[in-house]
């Protein structure tokens, strides 16, 4: 179907943890840009490019922002169509838990500080507000 006017912007995101099953640490990435949100902390991910699936643009924004491989776990079920978040209103965002396979997670791009949130400290750093209840869902996942 092609997209209207007025459909949100697609944007995917990993909720890179240490284990799908039973997570104990959940990884932050702190934006650079733009200036409005620069700063905040989000899950790492973008805009799905023209002929790309999902999963596609998944495993290669997180290449191009982290540097690591990850393997793609549970999509954590939001409240829109295809399970997807709000952000705003002019983005919708599918998230996945995910695991790295390969490297070790780093600012390279769009980021400028990487963090793993122990569940203590998951609410610590300051998430950009779409991404609460994100979060929300992925504490319910922890390990008790
Ligand atoms: N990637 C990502 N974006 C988020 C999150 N939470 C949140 O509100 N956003 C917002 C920030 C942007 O306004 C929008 C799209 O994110 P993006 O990373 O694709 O933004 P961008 O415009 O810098 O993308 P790009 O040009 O680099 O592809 O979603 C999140 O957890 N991850």
């Amino acid at each position: 179907m092609p997209a209207e006017q007025n459909d949100p912007i697609e944007v995917v995101a990993a909720a890179i943890v240490d284990d799908l099953e039973s997570p104990t640490v959940l990884l932050a990435a702190r934006r650079t840009e733009p200036s409005a949100l620069a700063g905040g902390w989000e899950f790492a991910g973008g805009k799905v490019d023209p002929g790309e699936t999902d999963v596609q643009a998944l495993h290669r924004e997180i290449r191009e922002e982290l540097g690591v491989e990850v393997e793609i776990g549970e999509l954590l079920e939001g409240p829109l169509e295809r399970g997807r978040w709000p952000l705003g209103t002019a983005y919708a965002m599918s998230v996945w838990l995910a695991v790295v396979t390969e490297g070790v997670p780093a600012p390279i791009e769009d980021h400028d500080a990487v963090r793993w949130l122990t569940r203590d400290d998951l609410y610590a750093v300051e998430w950009l507000p779409a991404d609460l209840p994100i979060v929300d869902a992925v504490a319910t996942r922890f390990r008790p």
